[in-house]
């Protein structure tokens, strides 16, 4: 009897992956048009299922039992097959709260705030509900009192914890914001359902603003977990949460190589490939295959500015993609929206090398003596600190250097 998903469109889901990772059962992805939804409830060949949009409302019909949670909600993500009686429950409500206890965000007697109208937010609603808020408000487009709108937000300062249940920022739309966090003099935390890109623009304003914040990838993991226990009638640890979301995170993330010309970023990049089962892309090199022309002769017809309007559209375009070793140019660091667009699903290393050990390089305008190299230093050090998580010394060999990117890699996790 199969287990899995249920969904119309199920390229991007991670569902099957977490399963399997919980336990050593197959998961599928059942793909499903409106028909054979039909069937496939009626005929209830399946052991147990999870749903997913557009049918978590749809599916409640055929089910025999629906738990409390659900039937608030109005929405179920998980049915399991009981000699012929379809049982069913709401994980995605479970999921959520937990995300919001393993992050220490406190609901009770808070302010709270959901954005979005949809499923997802009855779900974060009826999640803050039972975590014992003092109010909550929900923040919509063009629909009636009591839902507030985006442009009216703002007048409600009490607000103290956002829950983003929309899908704005969500790749491939990857630098839209809802609101600005800015704007709520009392916000202490921010949770956001999105996982694609890791961290939202939402997210990332919230770590500026030093607020507590998480991604979604943790409630999916934390649904996906309930689901398993429901579906096979165990328990299993709450530690296995964070493991999993930890594996995806570093499998997902791109590794981001930055530092001044010549500190050994296509060298540790290329060594990296070798080892990691991520794809490499050079900007640069991807610069010269999209325009048909050499960076040298990009510069002397239109200029640096040009350049830099070109490594900007291609930076921002291979930041929403997954799983790269992305080398970057020397000047990268140059425009903050290239960092901010790199950080979103990025693990950022600045590679650092003494300037002696530096090339001067007479065919490139930049670093054409050591003079100017030493000037590009003072300028781009303190960029290249700001931006990257990791310092990575290349003073020493290669393999020194690549060990330490491995060991830092090692110890990353998911916020
Ligand atoms: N630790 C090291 N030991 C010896 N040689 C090194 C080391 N790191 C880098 N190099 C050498 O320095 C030169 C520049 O390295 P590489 O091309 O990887 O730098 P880069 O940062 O990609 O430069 P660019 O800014 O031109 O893209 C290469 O010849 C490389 O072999
Ligand atoms: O994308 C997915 O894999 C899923 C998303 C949510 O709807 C979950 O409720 C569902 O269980 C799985
Ligand atoms: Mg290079």
């Amino acid at each position: 009897m199969r287990i899995g998903l249920i969904g119309k469109k199920l390229g991007h889901s991670f569902s099957k992956m977490i399963h399997e990772k919980l336990i050593d059962q197959p998961y599928e992805l059942i793909e499903l048009d409106e028909q054979q939804l039909v069937e496939f409830m009626e005929t209830k060949a399946f052991k147990a299922i999870n749903v997913t949009i557009p049918y978590k409302e749809t599916v409640m019909q055929y089910c025999d039992e629906i738990d409390e949670q659900a039937l608030a909600i109005h929405a179920v993500n998980a049915i399991v097959n009981r000699n012929g009686r379809l049982i069913a429950t709401n994980t995605d409500f479970t999921g959520l709260m937990l995300m919001l206890k393993q992050h220490n965000i406190v609901i009770k007697d808070k302010c709270c705030c959901v954005l979005g109208t949809g499923g997802t937010s009855k779900t974060a609603q009826a999640v803050l509900k039972a975590m014992g808020a003092k109010e909550i408000l929900v923040a919509g487009r063009n629909k009636p009192a009591p839902i507030i709108s985006y442009e009216a937000l703002k007048q409600h300062q009490e607000i103290q914890v956002f829950i983003n249940a929309t899908s704005v920022g969500m790749y491939p739309n990857n630098d839209d914001q809802i609101i600005d966090l800015a704007d709520f003099g009392q916000l202490e935390a921010v949770a956001d359902v999105i996982y694609n890109p890791l961290t939202t623009r939402l997210c990332q304003q919230a770590e500026e603003l030093k607020l507590k914040h998480v991604n979604g990838l943790k409630m999916l993991v934390a649904q996906a977990k309930a689901a398993c226990e429901f579906f096979h009638d165990i328990a299993l640890d709450d530690e296995k949460i964070h493991q999993i979301t930890d594996e995806i995170y570093k499998d997902m993330a791109n590794i981001v190589i930055i530092g001044m010309p010549s500190s050994g970023k296509t060298t540790l990049s290329q060594e990296l490939a070798k080892i990691s089962d991520k794809r490499l892309v050079d900007i640069d090199e991807e610069i010269v295959r999209r325009e048909q022309r050499t960076i040298r002769e990009i510069f002397d017809t239109e200029g640096e500015a040009r350049f830099r309007e070109i490594e900007t559209a291609i930076c921002k375009d291979l930041a929403k993609q997954t799983k790269l070793i992305i080398s970057c140019g020397g000047g990268i660091i140059k425009n903050e929206e290239n960092m901010r667009s790199l950080a979103q699903n990025g693990i950022i290393f600045h590679i650092r090398r003494n300037l002696d050990a530096l090339l001067v390089d007479d065919s490139r305008p930049l670093s054409s003596s050591k003079e100017r190299l030493m000037a590009m230093e003072k300028e781009r050090m303190p960029l290249y600190q700001k931006y990257s998580q990791f310092e990575i010394d290349n003073n020493s060999t290669i393999e020194a250097a690549l060990k330490q990117i491995k060991e830092r890699f090692d110890e990353v996790t998911c916020n």
